[in-house]
């Protein structure tokens, strides 16, 4: 089988900056729920980024659906199948109201403005946030920030999610609700979060980014 995401030998360092990642070897397969792990600071974020093309790698590639992404074209064309969940709601969110900015993916796909409407509502309602169509969006809460974003991706629907710290700031019946949502979800996905509970109920796997030279050996949860 085909891996929908392969990470080969990829480096990055921040200009003016240490390099965050060394020789990092990854590989997402179909079905697969990888959840990534690691110490503050260790990349986890930055590389989600490149493997949605925000950043540019020093060294190494990165193939998407069997194909070598060489630059933003690429790239444009990979994100129509990758869900990518920000870790700060705010870089997701930018429409006036909820309906909006959830809608605003599948009109960008070529639904028609009725369709895109319904598909965010119907998104909308499985996250639990009917209701929520006409909120102010910069005004919602923290934790219904963060649904609404993942309600902004999964109006799309992806073949594969990055979801970078998608419980932060969740009470605990929200945090369940993601947990089902997710689970009901036949995507591919990588997960980075510090929530080993969250992690063992939502994916199969979890690779440590530990900083060092990276081989991203499957590690056990522990604690
Ligand atoms: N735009 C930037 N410019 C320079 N350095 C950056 C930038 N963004 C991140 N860094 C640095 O790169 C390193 C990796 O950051 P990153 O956010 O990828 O880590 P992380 O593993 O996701 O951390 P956390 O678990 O705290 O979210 C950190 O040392 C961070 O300070």
């Amino acid at each position: 089988m085909k891996p929908l995401i392969g990470v080969h030998n990829l480096s990055f360092a921040y200009p003016c900056g240490r390099c965050v990642l060394h020789h990092v070897h990854l590989e997402l397969y179909p079905g697969q729920r990888l959840g990534l792990v690691g110490p503050n600071g260790t990349g986890k974020t930055t590389l989600l980024q490149l493997l949605v093309g925000l950043l540019v790698p020093q060294s190494g590639h990165i193939e998407i659906m069997g194909r070598v992404m060489r630059g933003e074209q690429d790239f444009v064309r990979a994100r129509r199948e990758i869900g990518f969940l920000f870790q700060n709601a705010d870089d997701q969110l930018f429409c006036p109201t909820v309906l909006d900015d959830v809608a605003f993916g599948p009109l960008n796909m070529g639904y028609t403005p009725a369709e895109a409407r319904a598909l965010a509502r119907s998104t909308l309602a499985r996250l639990g946030l009917e209701g929520f169509e006409d909120r102010i969006t910069h005004k919602l809460s923290g934790g219904e920030k963060k649904l609404v974003s993942l309600a902004t991706i999964l109006s799309m629907s992806p073949r594969i999610l990055l979801l970078d710290e998608p419980t932060t700031g969740l009470d605990e019946s929200t945090r369940e609700r993601i947990i089902q949502v997710l689970n009901d979800l036949d995507v591919a996905m990588i997960v980075v979060s510090h929530e080993k509970e969250f992690l063992a109920r939502t994916t199969t796997q979890v690779r440590l980014l530990s900083g060092q030279q990276e081989d991203m050996e499957p590690c056990v949860l522990s604690g």
